[in-house]
């Protein structure tokens, strides 16, 4: 699923008449008998739908929509918000036309008989909001908000909800909180990122009238956002080959654990074996060795390091390293880390105490470390291990939450699976992948531990780290989201872990229903 910013939207606003003489109104006119279109489906009964307009090219969609449903029937009417003769040229336009049909238009919204609508259309505002929204519009959000709780009223948004950030999600204060959001094209990015996203409701994507990505391929700033969904997967994920065995399906060695924090390494190495890879060996410091034989599944196989040539020896013969879980932050062990990784050129998944030896990689000695790589490393921090990675604040982080990934991947040369909510794919090109998946039942220890062994699984069997990255991430999330209709609280990493195997099974053969 493609995600669009402002500015692209904007670009394909611009070119479309300028490039490619499509005139702006064509797709305003697609756009209107769309929106239209879905409410028609939509609605029951008498009442009205009432549109909020704005003077923009926002406000117009929602005109032209009005004319469309008044065709068919469906009582529409209309508030007008700002001053209409300083509207776009397309808004008065439209304004003019559901004026000569005598579509009824108030402009306070006390004359509004709120007893007889059945749904608010909110167009006051789309992409081209500038700043913080307006105080008469919050004013006015605000009085129809209370008016559709009053009246069971159900809210739509066009494009993007009134107030929301089209690329951060952020929200104004008062921005409008819609059931629906009917976009056209793609999705906005500040409708998959929080809180936009609890704002925009249900979102429905209708096409734009012209080839966007067409248009997008000239757009110099052009870095392209896509959601990471079912649709993806299903399009990446591969059957396992009836003749592969144990040494074909990869061998996932997992490095860390320290004392008091056996739990990590052990979790990442049984998500490995739940998630196919042919052999999973986890290695720990040599005093923690006879905790780990204690409490891990027996098909895991386990050693021990003491040193960094313990590692370069154990690492050989595998496929793809799983390096930090639990690892512990003594320094001698974040001097191992760096040493190995130095010399370790081949497929590694970086995860929690590795960061620790990474230390602020923007601003530090270990800035370059991982950018010359055969393979490009896949790193998995939360916020506050990317944090300490940027030295920038989780503030900082959040407010530019996907340029701020973009930039670490493609300065790092790194997949870089950003673990915030949601999660974020940024790949060394620059491609972010948003998660599409996941549920706050998810926030308990050890699931970070779980996802870098189900990645470094993938890798085993043979994926590219961006492919493995992207599956690992999104059947982390789908999986737990399984778990999360039946109880959202309390499951644990562990049953995720056993049951990724089944919802491969389910994605690659359907009817198999496992
Ligand atoms: N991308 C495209 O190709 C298409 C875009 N269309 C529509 O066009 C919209 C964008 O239209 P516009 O660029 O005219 O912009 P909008 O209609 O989104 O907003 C412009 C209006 O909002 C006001 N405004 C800006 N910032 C404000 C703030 N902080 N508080 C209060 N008011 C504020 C401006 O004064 C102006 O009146 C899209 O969201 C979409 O609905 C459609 O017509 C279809 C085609
Ligand atoms: N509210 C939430 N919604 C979606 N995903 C979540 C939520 N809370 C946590 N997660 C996911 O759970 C995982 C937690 O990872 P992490 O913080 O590294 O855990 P740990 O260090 O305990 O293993 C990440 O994949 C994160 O995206
Ligand atoms: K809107």
């Amino acid at each position: 699923m493609r995600i669009l910013t402002k500015e692209e939207s904007q670009y394909i606003d611009r070119m479309a008449p300028e490039k490619y003489g499509i005139p702006l109104g064509y797709l305003m006119e697609n756009a209107g008998s769309d929106v239209a279109q879905v409410l028609a489906n939509h609605y029951k009964g008498a009442k009205s739908i009432l549109f909020l307009s704005g003077n923009g090219n926002n406000g117009a969609d929602g005109l032209v929509a009005a004319r469309h449903l008044m065709e068919l029937e469906i009582p529409v009417c209309i508030y007008l918000f700002g001053e209409s003769q300083k509207g776009s040229q397309l808004f008065k336009e439209q304004l003019h036309m559901v004026k000569q049909l005598g579509i009824a238009i108030y402009t306070s919204l006390d004359d509004i008989p709120w007893h007889t609508i059945w749904a608010v259309v909110e167009g006051l505002i789309g992409t081209g909001m500038k700043g913080e929204l307006r105080f008469q519009m919050k004013e006015v959000i605000e009085i129809v908000q209370s008016q559709c709780e009053l009246y069971s009223i159900s809210k739509w948004s066009i494009d993007i909800p009134a107030g929301v950030n089209a690329n951060t999600g952020e929200v104004s204060h008062s921005s409008f909180k819609a059931d629906y959001t009917i976009t056209f094209g793609a999705t906005k990015q500040g409708v998959c990122l929080y809180p936009g996203k609890e704002y925009a409701g249900h979102v429905i994507v209708k096409p734009l009238g012209i080839p966007f990505e067409k248009v997008l391929q000239n757009y110099q700033a052009y870095h392209n956002t896509w959601g990471l969904d079912i649709r993806l997967i299903e399009t990446l994920l591969r059957p396992r080959s009836a003749i592969a065995h144990k040494g074909r399906n990869g061998h996932t060695l997992v490095i860390g654990g320290s004392n008091g924090m056996i739990g990590a390494p052990l979790m990442a190495g049984e998500a490995s074996v739940h998630s196919g890879a042919g052999k999973t060996t986890v290695a720990v410091p040599d005093d923690c060795l006879r905790t780990l034989q204690n409490k891990v599944m027996p098909e895991v196989m386990t050693a021990s390091f003491r040193s960094v040539s313990d590692i370069m020896d154990l690492v050989k013969d595998k496929s793809v390293l799983a390096l930090g879980p639990g690892l512990g932050r003594r320094e001698e062990t974040a001097q191992i880390v760096l040493e190995f990784l130095a010399t370790y050129d081949g497929p590694i998944v970086l995860d929690a105490d590795a960061f620790y030896a990474l230390g602020d990689m923007a601003n530090g000695e270990t800035n370059g470390v991982l950018q010359s790589r055969s393979h490009p490393a896949i790193m998995t921090p939360h916020l506050g291990e990317f944090s300490r990675l940027t030295g920038r604040s989780i503030l900082d982080i959040q407010k530019n939450y996907v340029q701020s990934a973009r930039d670490f991947a493609i300065a790092q040369h790194v997949v870089l699976v950003l673990k915030g909510i949601p999660s974020l794919v940024a790949l060394p090109n620059g491609t972010i992948y948003i998660n599409m998946a996941g549920n706050s039942g998810m926030g308990t220890g050890g699931m970070g531990d779980v996802l870098t062994g189900m990645i470094s699984a993938f890798v085993a069997q043979g994926y590219e780290v961006n492919e493995a990255a992207l599956i690992g991430t999104f059947l982390h999330s789908y999986t737990a989201d399984r778990l999360g209709t039946k109880k959202l609280w309390g499951y644990t990493p562990s049953d995720v872990s056993v049951r990724i195997g089944s919802v491969i099974s389910e994605l690659l053969s359907p009817s198999l229903n496992v």
